[in-house]
């Protein structure tokens, strides 16, 4: 079974992303594509990275109104990632129109809440539910909606994995026990994501930061 641990490439410099990955490859299940690499190297830089063959994770965190979130899918269509996001906030016929557009073997996930965000910034934005809450409850808008999963951190993972026990659960902001959380504020040690019912987890900068990501990323798989 490939590694459930999916790396971020978040680096506008193809070269080094492609350096990282060919230097990961045996320890890492797919990698992660984001905004940044996105925004330097647009479409044609995933296909370029597509021939690591490597399962792609394209996350591009899709938010706005049903028509153009979906046209924007459908412009990705060739790129055939093996996971795409989109944002909950978004709301359902946004997150449905996602997934029509979607090419069937795409896994769509919604982002529920922010690994960066916690109870206080919920707050500050007006939400009156905790974290817990408020992913439950995205969760089960994913669900209805149709897509294939959620994203969310590893401290909600096993709720809301309670109300959708087939879904697909991507958790982010995963920390090696004595790693440093930087700007993420919901963090769980990997084993701790992977018991708590994780599908697959997202790790970069402990990894791409690291002197040797290859011996760093055996590190954290020996963990799992
Ligand atoms: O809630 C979310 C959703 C996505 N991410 C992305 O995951 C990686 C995490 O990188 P680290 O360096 O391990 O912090 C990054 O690409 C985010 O855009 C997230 O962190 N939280």
């Amino acid at each position: 079974m490939r590694s459930p641990v999916f790396i971020a490439l978040d680096t506008p410099d193809i070269e080094r992303a492609k350096t990282i990955a060919s230097a990961v490859r045996n320890h890492v299940g797919g990698i992660k594509l984001g905004l940044e690499f996105f925004a330097a190297n647009g479409p044609d830089g995933v296909k370029e990275m597509a021939a690591l063959e490597l399962p792609i994770f394209l996350d591009l965190k899709l938010h706005d109104i049903p028509n153009t979130v979906a046209k924007a899918v459908q412009a990705l269509r060739p790129i055939r990632p093996a996971i795409l996001t989109v944002h909950a906030g978004g709301g359902r016929a946004m997150m449905e129109d996602a997934k029509a557009a979607a090419p069937i073997d795409t896994k769509v996930v919604a982002v529920t809440l922010l690994t960066s965000l916690d109870g206080e910034d919920l707050h500050d934005m007006g939400v009156a539910s905790d974290p817990h809450d408020q992913v439950v409850r995205l969760t089960e808008l994913a669900k209805l909606s149709g897509l294939d999963g959620v994203v969310c951190s590893g401290r909600e993972v096993k709720a809301a994995k309670t109300i959708w026990p087939d879904g697909f659960f991507v958790v982010p902001g995963v920390r090696p026990a004595s790693g440093k959380t930087a700007d993420q504020k919901r963090t769980v040690t990997p084993a701790d994501a992977m018991h708590a019912g994780a599908s697959i987890i997202v790790i970069g900068r402990p990894i791409t930061g690291a002197d040797e990501p290859d011996i760093a990323a055996r590190a954290i798989e020996a963990t799992l």
